[in-house]
């Protein structure tokens, strides 16, 4: 009875939460992206990029927007990191893949660990916002070119888009985040995660 009542009163006052994955090879940004959302979301201030270091273990960060809950866990992009990202794939709502736009001679790398992470079955179905970071720099692509150099394949089945950002300045995190709570409120995967937890889209299993 008790399990009863309080899935319905998690079910009524509850937000949303989504986890959200930051993936990406190093250096892409990922860390300065998270540490941006913080301070553009939350009342914390973020830290600033001059004390960003290289991310070994897992950074988390919490925000809401509107009614939403988003909790975002940032990886390690290091070769010998990226072994880790798959234990956080099941758990995962959405990934954002952040790609350096001011790196043309890492793209090739930066596909190749994409297309590994979109292959995992503990992802399908996952939205994926993929982020042509870096754009304050005047070397920088712009987000179709490094959707034409990603060249990605196989994607149909899954929401996707491309977004041009800047993790320093903040340009294009705001239409980002707008879309990825929107795909992720919209989609199966939210469904199927929300059925495993116990929280039916029409009120507590
Ligand atoms: N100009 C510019 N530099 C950026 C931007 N985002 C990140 N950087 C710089 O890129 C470098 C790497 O940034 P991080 O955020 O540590 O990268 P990361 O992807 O977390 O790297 P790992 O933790 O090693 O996987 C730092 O020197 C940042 O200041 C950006 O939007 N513009
Ligand atoms: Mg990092």
């Amino acid at each position: 009875m008790f399990s009863l009542f309080y899935g319905l009163w998690k079910y009524m006052f509850s937000k949303t939460e989504f986890h959200v994955l930051i993936l990406g090879i190093d250096k892409a940004g990922k860390t300065t992206l998270l540490e941006k959302l913080k301070s553009q979301y939350s009342k914390l201030e973020g830290l600033p990029p001059d004390c960003i270091v290289p991310t070994v273990g897992l950074n988390i960060g919490r925000v809401e927007v509107s009614n939403t809950k988003l909790v975002f866990w940032d990886l390690g992009g290091q070769s010998g990191l990226r072994s880790i990202w798959e234990k956080y794939y099941e758990e995962a709502h959405a990934v954002i893949y952040v790609v350096d736009a001011a790196c043309p001679s890492r793209f090739e790398d930066s596909k190749s660990a994409l297309e590994k992470v979109l292959r995992h079955e503990d992802l399908q179905g996952a939205p994926l916002l993929i982020l042509a970071n870096k754009q304050d720099l005047a070397q920088a692509v712009t987000d179709e070119e490094v959707a034409r150099y990603l060249d990605l394949k196989k994607l149909d089945e899954r929401a996707y888009t491309f977004q041009a950002v800047s993790a320093y300045d903040g340009t294009g995190i705001k239409e980002s985040v707008d879309w990825l709570v929107d795909v992720m409120e919209r989609s199966k995967r939210t469904e199927r995660l929300r059925a495993r937890a116990g929280i039916g889209s029409s009120g507590p299993a």
